[in-house]
Formats: C-alpha cells, sequence, structure tokens
C-alpha cells in the first residue's frame, strides 16, 4: 500500500478509491479533517451540521469497503452525505454548498456518478436500493446497493413497505440502519424505543457469557449440550434485541454497532458484502459528533444558518426582525386551542419546524406527533374529525405531497373538518428543488370540497387559521418560510368570509392580482407603475378556492388587462384557477398574464434571487405590466414564468 504523504490528507482524496490507500492511522486523521471542513462550511453557508457529523466514519468505511464506482451508496434524506460529496471529487467546490449555482445539500444524480439516488425526502432509500438491486441482478451486474437510513426515517411507512418486499425477494440488498436516537427532535415511538434496548442487549450478553461459564462448570455434560445451550442463548439475545425484528422479515441482523470505530464498521461491512440474502447493520452514532455544541443541542444542529464557531451562537442579526410565519401559526394555533379544547395538533417530525414546541407543552394531551408518516399523519386526522375533533395538520408543503390520496380519499371525500397548515409554501431557498413547497396551490385546488387560502402577511395568517378552523370542511392554508413583515396584529384572529379577496388599490391601466407572498411585491409594483403615469388596481385573492368571482370579475371588465401573479407553479395554478373561472362566465379579458414558476424544478439558492429569477418579485412584476400594457389588446398571453425583461 502507498502512502499519502500529507498532513492534509482530504486535499488529496479526489475518488473515493483513494481510501483503499489510507492506513487505519490516517482514516482516521481523514475523518478529523473532514468534520473541520464540515464545521467550516457549514459555519459560513448554513446547513445540515449534526447530521453530517454522525456519519463521518461511517461515510469513510462505506467507501473503503464498497467500490463506489460500480456500488450504490443510498442516503436516505440526503441531509447527511456532505462527507460523501467531499470524498467523492466534490471537495474543491465544497465552498459553494447550498449556494446558488453552487453544489446541493443533497444527492443529485446530475451532481455527480456518486450520487446513486436524488434524495431530500425521507423513507425512500431502501425501496430504491431495492429497485437497483432487483435491476443488477436482471443485468447480472455485480454491483451492490447500501440503503443507509437514520432511525427517524425508519418511522415512515414506505421504508416498511420495502423491508417487508426486500425480505420476500431475498436479494442481496445491505441496509444500515444509522440509529442515532434522533430525528430532527427526540425520535418518537414504539420502534424508537424498541430500537434502543441496548442496555438490555448488554445486560443480555453477558447473562450469556455467565450461562456459558456456568454450563462448562456442570460436570458430565457433553460438548453437544453446551453447543445446544449457547444456541438457545443465542437466540434469546436476538429474540430480546432490536435484531428480532429485522430477523422476522427474513434480514441478516448485524449489531448493535459502534458507529465512530472504523475498524469495526469497515469489519462489518466486510462480513456484510459476503453474506446472501438481505443484511440489516444497526450502527449507533453520534449526532453532532466531534463539535460540542452540536453535540450538546443536536436539535438546533440539525440544520443551522452561519454561525460562530468559537460560541455556536446563530450569526443572524440580534436587530428584532418580524416573527415568523411558523411562529405566529404557532402563538394562534396555541390560542385557538386554549378556547377551543376540540383543537388538536399533528405533525409528522417536525415539531420545531412547523412551530409546534409550545402548543405541545401548553396542551400535551391534544399534541400528537406522529414520526416521519405524513401519510399516517393525514388520516389519522381524518379520524380525529370523524369522531368530532379539530386536527390540524401542521406540515411542510412539500411534506404533503406524498400524502395526496390521503387527502383526496380520507378527508375530502368524506368532507371533514381537518386543517392544513402548510409551511414553507413556496420556494423555501437552500434546501433547493427537493423542499421548495410550488405545487401545493395546484394539486389542493383540484379536489372537491377544500377550501384553500394564503394570506399576504402575519396578520392575515391568523385570521385564515381562524376562519379554517371555523369552516365545517377540510381547509388549507399555505405560508411561506421566512419572517412576516412586522405588520401589526389584530388583537384577535377573525373569522374572514369564505371565498372572498380584497380590493387593495384602484387602478385603470392595469390589474395585478396576488396571492400569498406575492401581494405585498404586487403592491410594491403598482407604486412604482404609478410613478411612471400608470395606474395598476391590485386585488389580494386570499381564496384560491372558492375564488371571489364577483370581486375578480368586476375588475377584470373594468381593466381588461390581467396580471396574476403565484409563488406556485403555473401549471394548474392559481393563474390558471383565474383563467379557467373569466372562460366559465364567458369573459375574454383584453390580454392576461400569468406569472409564477414555469414547468421546471427550481434550483436551490436564496429565495430572493429565485423570486427575481421567476420574475415573481416587485421587479418582475413591474416589468410585466410594462411589457403588457407595450402590446396589442386582445392578446392573451399566457407568460411561462420568466418575462422578458424591458
Ligand atoms: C417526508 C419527509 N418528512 C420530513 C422530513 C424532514 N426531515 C428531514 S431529516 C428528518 C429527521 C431524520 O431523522 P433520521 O432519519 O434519524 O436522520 P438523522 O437526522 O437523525 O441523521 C426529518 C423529519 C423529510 N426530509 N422528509
Ligand atoms: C432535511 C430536511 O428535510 C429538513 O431538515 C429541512 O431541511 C428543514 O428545513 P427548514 O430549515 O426550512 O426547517
Ligand atoms: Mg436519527
Amino acid at each position: 500500500m502507498t502512502e499519502l504523504q500529507t498532513s492534509t490528507l482530504l486535499s488529496q482524496i479526489d475518488r473515493p478509491s483513494q481510501l483503499r490507500q489510507l492506513t487505519p492511522a490516517q482514516l482516521q486523521q481523514l475523518a478529523q479533517e473532514i468534520r473541520e471542513t464540515l464545521i467550516q462550511t457549514v459555519s459560513r453557508n448554513g446547513g445540515h451540521l449534526a447530521p453530517n457529523l454522525g456519519v463521518v466514519e461511517l461515510t469513510i468505511a462505506l467507501h473503503y469497503v464498497f467500490d463506489s464506482a460500480c456500488d450504490r451508496i443510498i442516503w436516505d434524506v440526503g441531509h447527511q452525505a456532505y462527507a460523501h460529496k467531499l470524498v467523492t471529487g466534490r471537495r474543491a467546490q465544497f465552498h459553494t454548498l447550498r449556494q446558488y449555482g453552487g453544489i446541493s445539500g443533497f444527492p443529485k444524480r446530475s451532481e455527480s456518478k456518486y450520487d446513486a439516488f436524488g434524495t431530500g425526502h425521507s423513507g425512500t432509500s431502501i425501496s430504491a436500493a431495492l429497485g437497483m438491486t432487483a435491476a443488477h441482478s436482471l443485468k447480472d451486474s455485480p454491483c451492490r446497493a447500501i440503503a443507509v437510513i437514520g432511525d427517524g426515517s425508519m418511522t415512515g411507512g414506505m421504508a416498511f413497505e420495502a423491508l417487508n418486499h426486500a425480505g420476500d425477494l431475498a436479494k442481496n440488498l445491505i441496509v444500515v440502519l444509522n440509529d442515532n436516537e434522533m430525528s430532527i427532535s427526540p425520535n418518537v415511538g414504539a420502534l424508537s424505543a424498541f430500537l434502543s434496548r441496548k442496555l438490555s442487549t448488554k445486560s443480555l450478553m453477558n447473562l450469556k457469557k455467565e450461562m456459558e461459564r456456568f454450563v462448562r462448570t456442570i460436570p458430565g455434560l457433553g460438548t453437544n449440550i453446551i453447543q445446544i445451550v449457547k444456541r438457545s442463548m443465542d437466540s434469546l439475545v436476538t429474540f430480546f434485541t432490536p435484531g428480532m425484528l429485522f430477523q422476522a422479515l427474513d434480514f441478516h441482523y448485524i449489531g448493535p454497532i459502534k458507529g465512530h470505530r472504523l475498524d469495526r464498521l469497515i469489519e462489518t461491512l466486510r462480513t456484510a458484502r459476503e453474506i446472501e440474502g438481505p443484511v440489516l447493520i444497526h450502527v449507533m452514532t453520534e449526532k453532532g459528533r466531534g463539535y460540542p455544541p452540536a453535540e450538546i443541542d443536536p436539535t438546533s444542529f440539525h440544520g443551522v444558518g452561519a454561525f460562530d464557531i468559537a460560541t455556536g451562537k446563530s450569526l443572524k442579526s440580534e436587530l428584532k426582525s418580524p416573527p415568523s410565519y411558523t411562529k405566529v401559526f404557532g402563538d394562534t394555533i396555541s390560542r385557538l386551542a386554549y378556547d377551543d379544547f376540540k383543537v388538536v395538533a399533528i405533525t409528522a417530525a417536525m415539531l420545531q419546524g412547523t412551530g409546534l414546541e409550545c402548543y405541545s407543552e401548553r396542551f400535551p394531551d391534544r399534541f400528537f406527533d406522529v414520526g416521519i408518516a405524513e401519510q399516517h399523519a393525514v388520516t389519522f386526522a381524518a379520524g380525529m374529525a370523524a369522531e368530532g375533533f379539530k386536527p390540524v395538520v401542521a406540515v411542510y408543503s412539500t411534506f404533503l405531497q406524498r400524502a395526496f390520496d390521503q387527502i383526496v380519499h380520507d378527508v375530502c371525500l368524506q368532507n371533514l373538518p381537518v386543517v392544513f397548515a402548510m409551511d414553507r409554501g413556496g420556494l423555501v431557498g437552500e434546501d433547493g428543488p427537493t423542499h421548495h413547497g410550488v405545487f401545493d396551490l395546484s394539486f389542493l385546488r383540484i379536489i372537491p370540497n377544500m377550501i384553500l387560502m394564503a394570506p399576504k402577511d402575519e396578520n392575515e395568517l391568523q385570521h385564515m387559521l381562524k376562519t379554517a378552523l371555523d369552516h365545517h370542511g377540510p381547509a388549507a392554508v399555505r405560508y411561506p418560510r421566512g419572517n412576516g413583515y412586522g405588520v401589526a396584529m389584530d388583537k384577535n384572529p377573525e373569522t374572514l368570509p369564505v371565498g372572498k379577496g380584497e380590493l387593495l388599490r384602484e387602478g385603470e391601466d392595469i390589474l395585478l392580482i396576488g396571492i400569498g407572498t406575492t401581494v405585498y411585491p404586487a403592491m410594491e409594483a403598482a407604486q412604482r407603475l404609478e410613478r411612471q403615469g400608470i395606474s395598476a388596481a391590485v386585488i389580494n385573492a386570499r381564496f384560491v378556492k372558492p375564488l371571489d368571482q364577483d370581486l375578480i370579475f368586476d375588475w377584470a371588465r373594468k381593466i381588461g388587462k390581467i396580471v396574476t401573479i403565484e409563488e406556485n407553479v403555473l401549471q394548474g395554478g392559481f393563474g390558471s384557477a383565474v383563467l379557467e373561472m373569466l372562460q366559465e362566465i364567458s369573459f375574454s379579458p383584453k390580454s392576461f398574464v400569468r406569472l409564477g414558476i414555469p414547468d421546471t424544478f427550481v434550483v436551490h439558492g436564496p429565495q430572493s434571487t429565485l423570486r427575481n429569477l421567476y420574475g415573481i418579485d416587485a421587479d418582475g412584476i413591474e416589468n410585466a405590466a410594462l411589457n403588457l400594457l407595450n402590446t396589442r389588446d386582445g392578446q392573451i398571453l399566457h407568460a411561462i414564468g420568466q418575462v422578458a425583461r424591458r
């Protein structure tokens, strides 16, 4: 073996096969260098620090044992793939992590041949790895597929569907269960409790040793009897440990293994590679390992903004900023739950992210964290609604996508009063295409019985939540990632008239109709247009469904030139709804432009950059309005997102 002679080993690793040239001591040193790089980079760019620090040794071991040019390593969620990126040829770009134009914070097939499968949503790795394993077998390929899944992600139904199928297929799949006893917050559920039976495992191991010793002291027992006792003790140990579950699913179970011991990991992975049939390796790791602030508070360091390395403190300005929409949601729902004991809140492992921490402390009996199980969350809510409760499913827009059928079949078809509080609606920023919540207006507005609204600011959010809870059927409120505008908050949340928008500004030349985050930019564009002698009317639609037909038709008829603006895909979204409504009443506007996200997956980058890119900020709306006013009457322009700049 040629040893690499350098103090910075990482700078010499251009491809994973080079890891095999390193000595055990060098591999340890590399782990240290990777940790330093992770801390440095994430402290500047933000990102998922604690999950990544926890899998440094596991990443090295996987790339050491497997030939990742051929074998497929699939990272579940993919928020822990930074070390993988560092050793697979992206070291030089790593400083651009999560930045616009830079490398993604998640595995991405278009970014590297080593990113075997794109991820961002939880629970997909075992299915994908099993699909690859089945494909390899059909192709007669020797390549292996390895799913690396966290204990949190293992709480999702899809992971179990895949395990069930894998046991049946009996192919050579390897699943690495990365157990740090944490989801974003401490992991919940019976499975989690079962997996963490380590103490009992230890005591059972001791018991086993003692029994063996004892049996050997009994005179006259032949080796056969001793072997039988030993074997029964082995099954006893497995029976009372996590192995039992996976063995019942026809997996070979190995573990629990210490996940920061490179030698153990390498040895175990080598063993697993030689086993016929599906194998599950249970690896115990520590979230945040090697950076004390993250070890102490792995939840805050799960995903962080820029921070000071010495103190671990956020570098976000200390200046008082307006409350986030998430905070306003949490405060409002607590208030509404105080007034009405039938209000219950449900999260799918996003306690902090959805702003339910205070609520969960005040109303522990009426709070349910179901694990990373959005589909179950929705049908669970439907069950509670059927019994007269008013469930609020607090969920990121992007994660609700996977519960579409539950919304249709279990909630809307039965017209049950479930409230969907959809945080992170619209462009979320640095997490990128896996996390942008830009489809919800389209996929929810097509479902009968659903009402769907989006607030223009944080004050309107509290009113919409009250409106949703007062409604006698399914209701969805969609709001963005980030802070409100700092507007005055009305003292009490009020019920808004369902299906009514508001006219914010009268005008004569052009009509701007915004929804949610696009309303204030539309107002700003209108002010800029006014300075150029153009009079723009602005409507805040408030509801995507039902639309305020009277208000929109009234102004559409008066002005005839219309721009709709939405932070959603144009396909089937808000603008489409307005067009359909006008067509239904046989009204043809003189010209019509829809601004929104075109038929594409939006990359990662700051929200402001992305909004500008797709022309849904004040600049874009102003430009679109000027372009439209320069066109001949009688033209219906179906703008596709980016509008040509003047
Ligand atoms: C479908 C879905 N729901 C929610 C999330 C948000 N989320 C990202 S990571 C995470 C926790 C994952 O826990 P685990 O798999 O144990 O990984 P760890 O962070 O502990 O390494 C959650 C809930 C997601 N990515 N996908
Ligand atoms: C990986 C994942 O899905 C979450 O950690 C997500 O990145 C959180 O996003 P927010 O930062 O918007 O809460
Ligand atoms: Mg975990």
